[in-house]
């Protein structure tokens, strides 16, 4: 029922077969002028302290360890108001589950391009294999190809592995079901930690108020890598991504205190068995712009493919949200910067207006 009302929502931006199907990347050993992006990625030299592309953003790691979980808390509040990303380690995920899914992402990328095809995303689905969905909105491609999971991934890994698929269903499974329960528990403490009323928080990030879409990544070993993006300019669509990058750098943030305050990019370099938290554009929405959407990109800086594992956590389509410092959700007295919006038609304006998505609700 939610995918299908994804697909209402998305349904007006139906996707053409060249829009999803991504390169053959086994079959070319130079970049094709279909997937070069000028200026280089990464390499704007004035947007950057260090001068050669690989300035790295001191983004906070948080324990969350520490029985006190108000101070993590509170340390989550403050790195969501600066950068909008931090990185979290002693999270609860086994680093044997994290390396799972990392070796059942790597395994399925690593099928034959025609296998990879049978599993292809429909149109205007959500689930199954292809370019990222906003891919659409470029003139040039993206190195890299992902695999979407709405609920279980059963019916696609049929098709990727006729005789083999519950090993990859069962790794995907637990790692959704795992990294759920953490996105929830981190978003009640984010916003508890900003005095957000208990009901408030109850009523936006309920089970029956939220759903999980999780997002596997793979950007292959690139012949040209200074003149490809691996993943162009966004913010997400969600309360809270969590991210795991494994081991291989790339993830680039926009910070508008950077290059002597006219803003650039900086890396957020993994660290080990971390998760990369980043808020989205609806956590932004509900704070009142306390919290920052972190714009992010990934660049092409080893060689060697990269794969990452997102779990976006949403409120479900018909939910209606607006700011909570408005509604009577603390912060009284505060300008109210965004009117209410269902999350099915914020989907529809981002499609429409992209990186300029919250000047439309913006009052
Ligand atoms: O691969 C990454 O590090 C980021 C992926 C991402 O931004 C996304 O899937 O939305
Ligand atoms: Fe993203």
């Amino acid at each position: 029922m939610i995918t299908t009302a994804l697909s209402e929502a998305f349904g007006q931006y139906t996707l053409k077969p060249h829009q999803i199907i991504p390169l053959d990347f086994h079959s070319v050993d130079t970049l094709p002028e279909t997937h070069v992006w000028l200026p280089p990625p990464g390499f704007e030299v004035e947007n950057n302290d260090a001068g050669d592309g690989q300035l790295v953003f001191p983004v906070p790691v948080i324990d969350f360890s520490d029985p006190d979980e108000a101070a993590a808390g509170k340390l989550m509040v403050e790195a969501c108001e600066t950068w909008g990303v931090f990185q979290l380690v002693n999270h609860g995920i086994p680093l044997e589950i994290l390396a799972a899914v990392e070796a059942q992402t790597k395994r399925l990328f690593a099928l034959p391009a025609s296998r990879k095809l049978e599993a292809l995303r429909s149109p205007n689905g959500v689930n199954g294999y292809g370019q990222a969905r906003f891919a659409s909105l470029f003139d040039k491609n993206m190195w890299n190809e992902g695999f979407t999971v709405m609920g279980s991934p059963a019916d696609h890994a049929r098709k990727l592995w006729p005789d083999d698929f519950q090993g990859f269903c069962d790794v995907i499974d637990d790692y959704q079901n795992r990294t759920r329960e953490l996105a929830a528990r981190l978003l009640g403490l984010i916003l508890r930690s900003a005095n957000t009323p208990e009901q408030e928080i109850r009523r936006i990030s309920s089970p029956s108020a939220t759903m999980t879409t999780l997002q596997l990544n793979s950007y292959p070993r690139c012949p040209d890598p200074t003149r490809a993006m691996g993943m162009a300019p966004h913010t997400d669509t969600s309360f809270l991504t969590l991210l795991y990058q494994g081991g291989v750098k790339g993830l680039q943030i926009f910070s508008d205190r950077a290059g002597g305050g006219g803003g650039g990019w900086g890396m957020v370099d993994p660290v080990d068995g971390a998760i990369t938290v980043n808020v989205g554009d609806l956590l932004h929405v509900v704070s009142n712009a306390r919290f920052h959407t972190a714009r992010h990109r990934v660049v092409l800086r080893e060689a060697r493919q990269r794969v990452s594992v997102g779990l976006f956590f949403v409120p479900t389509p018909d939910c209606v949200l607006s700011p909570l410092a408005c509604g009577g959700g603390g912060g009284e007295g505060e300008v109210c910067r965004y009117r209410a919006v269902s999350v099915k038609e914020y989907i529809g304006l981002k499609y429409k207006g992209f990186e300029t998505v919250l000047s439309a609700i913006t009052k």
